[in-house]
């Protein structure tokens, strides 16, 4: 057996892929969301995690400093997915990528009008991407969270964001009024370590995928 790193954000990446760790007989022996160590062993001596931003997750198993990882959509568009496969699709951690505006704010008579929209966003490619598609010209405004905020400052018009209670939108008085994709996180593996470790990374990939949710 190869030795494995797999790499994970904290919070909502990690609780939803412990159950997907268990069913490849994967046990983490600290609890990275309570602990400040960014290696954590487990249970199986070639099997290590690393605890990284979840925007970073790409570039380690990129670089090939991870094997494996989990990684929402949202992140690989932004990253471009290059020196990765995304052979599952875990159908954790979703939600949608939505544009939203205040409302009091007229998008529909903004659009209809082809005025130049200011977007705020973290997810500058997917933006662009949607918005050109669209035939709209926009100016993005690059943020790194918060998002929500820059329409009630008068520092954009729209955002493009991450909704999945709505409760985010409602509680700072926006409303979505445009879903570009339904996001939700894939496994990530290095393409190198597919082919040089295939022995031990396949048999986790068949544990994985046997354990992605039904039906959703
Ligand atoms: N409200 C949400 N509901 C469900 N999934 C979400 C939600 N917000 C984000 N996600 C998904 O979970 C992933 C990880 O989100 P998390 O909040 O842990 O990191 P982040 O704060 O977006 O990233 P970073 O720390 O690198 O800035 C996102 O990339 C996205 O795919
Ligand atoms: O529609 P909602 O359920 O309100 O979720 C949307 C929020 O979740 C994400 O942020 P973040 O990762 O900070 O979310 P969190 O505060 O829910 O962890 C996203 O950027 C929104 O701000």
């Amino acid at each position: 057996m190869s030795d494995i790193t797999i790499a994970l954000s904290k919070g909502r990446i990690y609780e939803d892929t412990v159950p997907f760790l268990k069913a490849a007989g994967i046990v983490a022996q600290d609890d990275p969301d309570a602990s400040r160590k960014l290696i954590i062993a487990t249970n199986q001596p070639q099997v290590r995690l690393i605890m990284v931003r979840a925007t970073d997750v790409p570039t380690y198993v990129q670089y090939g400093a991870a094997d494996l990882g989990v990684a929402g959509k949202d992140v690989l568009l932004e990253h471009g997915g290059a020196g990765l496969y995304q052979p599952l699709d875990l159908k954790i951690a979703r939600c949608r990528m939505m544009v939203a505006v205040r409302n009091d704010f007229d998008y529909a008579a903004t659009v209809f009008q082809g005025a130049r929209l200011r977007v705020a966003t973290k997810y500058v490619k997917t933006a662009r991407d949607h918005f050109a598609a669209k035939g709209m010209h926009v100016d993005l405004i690059k943020l790194y969270g918060s998002m929500e905020l820059a329409p009630l400052v008068g520092l954009a018009d729209a955002i493009v964001d991450l909704v999945s209670t709505g409760s985010t939108l409602k509680a700072n008085q926006l409303q979505a009024v445009e879903e570009i994709m339904p996001i939700s996180a894939r496994l990530i593996v290095n393409q190198a370590a597919l082919k040089l470790k295939n022995n031990t990374i396949q048999p986790l990939l068949e544990a994985f995928s046997a354990a992605i949710p039904a039906n959703l």
